[in-house]
């Protein structure tokens, strides 16, 4: 059998995108979903149950995700719901709001540069109550990302320098600073730290980050299904 056109390979066209309130309808589906699957890696890096309950929860689990069925997405497909980039990423697995992995975390233009906010908890523990490294890493390369977004040039990460200065507690409200420091033909630099939303002028870890907006062409070659 010959293989179908490359039409209908695509199976997500302008005209099945949701609009309007089918959009916002999907979104707040996804948003629940994400809520619960979050509340259900929470419980499970938390519980004490015994081998028995670990194991009827694991059926009853096989079971749910058994019922996610249809269509799945395919490496590189942007998802209908989402607007890429520099909108909504629904399953970001920092801000996704329908993602199990991120925390999620809220961006806001703020000041000079752009805000995060998010409160980490124990799936995401490196030392006993403070947060991993690399999720700090995963915070601000984000935000990071997001700073170039709002200055125009969209880009990606080649350099992302990372400093530890004290650790940064789980279970307690973070606030993400990034800006824009410079920029050189293609590349970005930008700056960004963490603190507690608390005490936001003490930086508890602080990057540098070198950020290039890849040419025409090789964004194509790239991100083949954006727009
Ligand atoms: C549309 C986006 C949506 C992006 C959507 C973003 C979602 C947010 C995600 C957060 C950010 C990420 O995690 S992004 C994911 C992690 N990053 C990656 O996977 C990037 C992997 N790297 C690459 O694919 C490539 O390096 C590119 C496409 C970024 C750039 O390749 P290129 O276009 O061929 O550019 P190239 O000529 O190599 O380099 C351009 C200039 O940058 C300099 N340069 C290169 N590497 C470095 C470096 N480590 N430190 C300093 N400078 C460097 C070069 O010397 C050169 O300077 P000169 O000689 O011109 O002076």
């Amino acid at each position: 059998m010959s293989a179908p056109p490359t039409e209908l390979m695509t199976t997500h066209t302008e005209a099945t995108r949701p609009r309007g309130e089918e959009l916002d309808h999907q979104r707040r589906a996804i948003t629940a979903l994400g809520h619960e699957m979050r509340a259900l890696v929470d419980a499970t890096v938390r519980t004490a149950a015994p081998a028995e309950v670990l194991h009827r929860v694991t059926d009853g689990v096989r079971r749910l995700t058994g019922q996610l069925t249809g269509r799945r997405r395919v490496r590189g497909e942007i998802p209908d719901v989402d607007e890429f980039p520099g909108g909504a990423r629904m399953y970001s697995p920092v801000t996704g709001p329908g993602s199990p992995l991120a925390p999620p975390m809220q961006v806001t233009p703020e000041d000079d540069g752009i805000v995060g906010r998010c409160t980490l908890g124990i799936a995401h523990e490196g030392p006993p109550g403070y947060v991993h490294g690399g999720m700090s890493a995963m915070l601000l390369d984000e935000l990071m990302g997001w700073a170039c977004y709002r200055a125009g040039t969209p880009a990606m990460t080649v350099s992302l320098q990372m400093r530890y200065h004290r650790p940064v507690p789980v279970e307690t409200p973070l606030r993400v600073f990034a800006h824009v420091t410079g920029t050189e033909d293609r590349k970005i630099f930008v700056a960004g730290s963490i603190g507690t939303d608390e005490d936001p002028s003490i930086a508890l870890v602080t990057a540098d980050g070198v950020f290039v907006s890849p040419d025409p062409a090789r964004t194509r070659t790239l991100f083949p299904n954006t727009p």
